[in-house]
């Protein structure tokens, strides 16, 4: 039985296709068949930061009925599947997503768990979506402006009989001027599942096309990605306890007693 998620935030540029990149490939890790979809069919990036470079099929042929989902599905990491957008905005005219809706019965036998990365805004490319999803799960950033985003899409998805399943707050920083978790709770009027630090491996990570979670699985933000892959595959997760950082005057008595040649 699939189990299919919008990653949605209203506002562009919260971590949507990070969270989803990363998700997809955690859950990949823990054995489940899972397929992620970018969705910006304008904007397309989730091909780019996954190291996609030969797409002949995307997202944008299938939506224009000129190819079956299974021919626009590339091999990620663990055997995550893939479904990038197109680049060129001709394919851009030629998608309809109203046809989403067929491409997800497609899948239901393919996968586990589906991922769309839905684009910023509330066009229709962004709001179809929302509602073929079993749940939607909302990516927050700790400022008023990507809340106030977060709780337009929330109302909109309810409006349209979608159904929202929590949230990520994502580029959680220290810093006093950040939103708090329970502000950011009470106002969304749904649970934050988990919080994913600003994290600078994320970019790097980004930069190298590789999900962090693969290049830097003892990071914070991966913890926190495989924690909420296995809350929503229903699996116990054990990390490892983190190793108690050594202060200066360990490494001091160390250096100073450090026994051999
Ligand atoms: N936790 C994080 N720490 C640091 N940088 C991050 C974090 N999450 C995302 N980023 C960076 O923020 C930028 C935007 O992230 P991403 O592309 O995932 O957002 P998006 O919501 O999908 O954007 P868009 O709306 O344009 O599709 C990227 O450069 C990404 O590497």
């Amino acid at each position: 039985m699939i189990r299919a998620y919008t990653i949605a935030s209203g506002k562009g540029g919260t971590g949507k296709t990070t969270v989803t990149a990363n998700l997809g490939t955690a859950l990949a890790q823990l054995g489940r068949k899972t397929c992620i979809v970018d969705m910006d069919l304008g904007m397309a990036n989730l091909g780019l930061v996954l190291g996609l470079d030969k797409t002949p099929v995307t997202l944008h042929e299938v939506l224009a009925g000129n190819a079956r989902i299974q021919d626009a599905m590339y091999e990620g990491p663990y055997g995550l599947k893939i479904v990038p957008s197109g680049l060129s905005l001709q394919g851009f005219q030629s998608a309809d997503p109203e046809r989403l809706k067929d491409v997800m019965c497609d899948l239901t036998d393919r996968c586990d768990f589906l991922f769309l990365d839905a684009p910023a805004g509330i066009g229709t490319d962004a709001v179809i979506p929302l509602t073929v999803a079993d749940e939607v799960l909302l990516v927050v950033n700790p400022e008023i402006s990507s809340l106030m985003d977060a709780l337009k899409i929330r109302i909109l998805t309810e409006m349209i009989g979608g159904a929202v399943g929590g949230a990520v707050l994502n580029r959680a920083t220290l810093d006093s001027s950040d939103l708090s978790r329970k502000k950011i709770e009470k106002a969304l009027g749904v649970r934050i599942i988990d919080t994913i630090p600003e994290d600078a491996n994320v970019r790097r990570a980004a930069a190298a096309r590789t999900p962090i979670v693969v290049k830097y699985p003892g990071s914070e933000s991966s913890k926190v990605f495989r924690r909420v892959a296995a809350e929503l595959a229903g699996i116990p997760i054990e990390e490892e306890p983190d190793k108690v950082q050594e202060g200066f005057i360990e490494r001091l008595a160390r250096t100073l007693f450090r026994r051999g040649p």
